[in-house]
């Protein structure tokens, strides 16, 4: 069962430029979401603006990853897709899925700030929502059930805006009804092998995320053993996704043996190339756009 709605002003922070259009805030069946001033943008070009490509910064964020992009160029092609895509899109929101550690929530904040589009963090809007602090004091005080309703809830008033970039939690794919809310719009599973999101769970710790939280142990090999058995247990969930980004083939095709080295701007820069792939190649199923998510949300049911 689902719970209530989420019922709240929701406060987001700024996607973060192309801002003036979005500063009155965004009227929604949710609430107002109140566009806070940009605190550290983390894409240094603009998504439509008329300024030249800023000097890049290497923003070292909390997670350790230090360079969001590479080089200039790669800042210069992150634009020049999220135009072409902001095209194909029509408006239309981006639900971004994946295990935990993945980068949902760091590769979603880009893609929403070169898209001009508001970023959702799905944990986040459900952590407001109940009124606490944390995810895992969610999980501590009520239950994982509880949590998964109050997800669903989120994801389905999310389901009825536009101009969205949603990090979901890892855990959304598996309950079909979120399926139906997330295929309102375009699905993107980034899919980065295990052993890599090992190592970045290792170097940022599991307290925040209540799944892979262990009390003693080596923190790789428990995210792991633990992340191996929840993408067993989750199977195939994941690939009902519109467009898979894998990480192992964005390396591949720059020559590179190894996945670490890619940042989440090669990663949004994918995202949008496979993005721009499925509108184009679906786009004469566009007229029955709504039918056709539904015929796939009755065949995802019935797995
Ligand atoms: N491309 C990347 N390379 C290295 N570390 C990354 C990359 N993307 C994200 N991270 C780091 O991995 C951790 C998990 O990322 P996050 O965006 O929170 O994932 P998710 O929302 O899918 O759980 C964070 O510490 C983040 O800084
Ligand atoms: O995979 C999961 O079941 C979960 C993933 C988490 O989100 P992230 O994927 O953003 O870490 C969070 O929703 C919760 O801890 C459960
Ligand atoms: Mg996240």
């Amino acid at each position: 069962m689902e719970a209530g709605g989420v019922g709240l002003a929701l406060q987001t922070r700024a996607a973060g430029f192309g801002t003036g259009r979005r500063r009155g805030g965004l009227q929604s069946p949710i609430g107002s979401l109140r566009v806070a001033d940009p605190a550290g943008a983390t894409v240094a070009v603009r998504a439509r603006g008329s300024k030249p490509v800023a000097p890049l910064r290497a923003k070292k964020s909390s997670g350790g990853h230090e360079n969001l992009h590479n080089s200039v160029d790669e800042a210069l092609l992150l634009k020049r897709k999220s135009e072409e895509v902001l095209f194909y899109l029509n408006g239309r929101c981006i639900y971004l899925v994946g295990m935990m550690g993945s980068g949902k929530s760091t590769v979603g904040k880009i893609m929403s700030e070169v898209l001009g589009y508001s970023f959702f963090d799905s944990d986040k809007l459900v952590e407001q929502a109940v009124g606490m602090p944390s995810v895992a004091q969610i999980f501590k005080v009520h239950s994982e059930a509880f949590f998964r309703d109050n997800e669903s809830s989120v994801l389905r008033d999310l389901s009825s805006m536009r101009r969205l970039v949603v990090a979901t939690g890892g855990g959304a794919v598996i309950r079909p009804v979120n399926w139906k809310y997330m295929k309102k719009g375009l699905s993107v599973w980034l899919d980065v092998p295990l052993d890599a999101l090992a190592r970045r769970i290792a170097k940022v710790g599991t307290a925040s995320r209540p799944l892979l939280d262990q009390p003693s142990g080596d923190p790789y090999t428990m995210a792991f053993s633990k992340l191996s058995m929840l993408a067993e247990q989750r199977g195939d969930a994941y690939a009902n996704a519109d467009v898979r980004v894998s990480l192992e083939e964005i390396a591949s095709k720059q020559g590179r043996d190894d996945v670490s080295k890619l940042t989440p701007t090669d990663i949004a820069i994918e995202s949008l190339h496979k993005i721009e792939s499925f509108v184009i190649e679906h786009a004469t199923d566009n007229a029955a756009g709504d039918t056709q998510a539904e015929s796939q949300v009755q065949r995802i049911q019935t797995l």
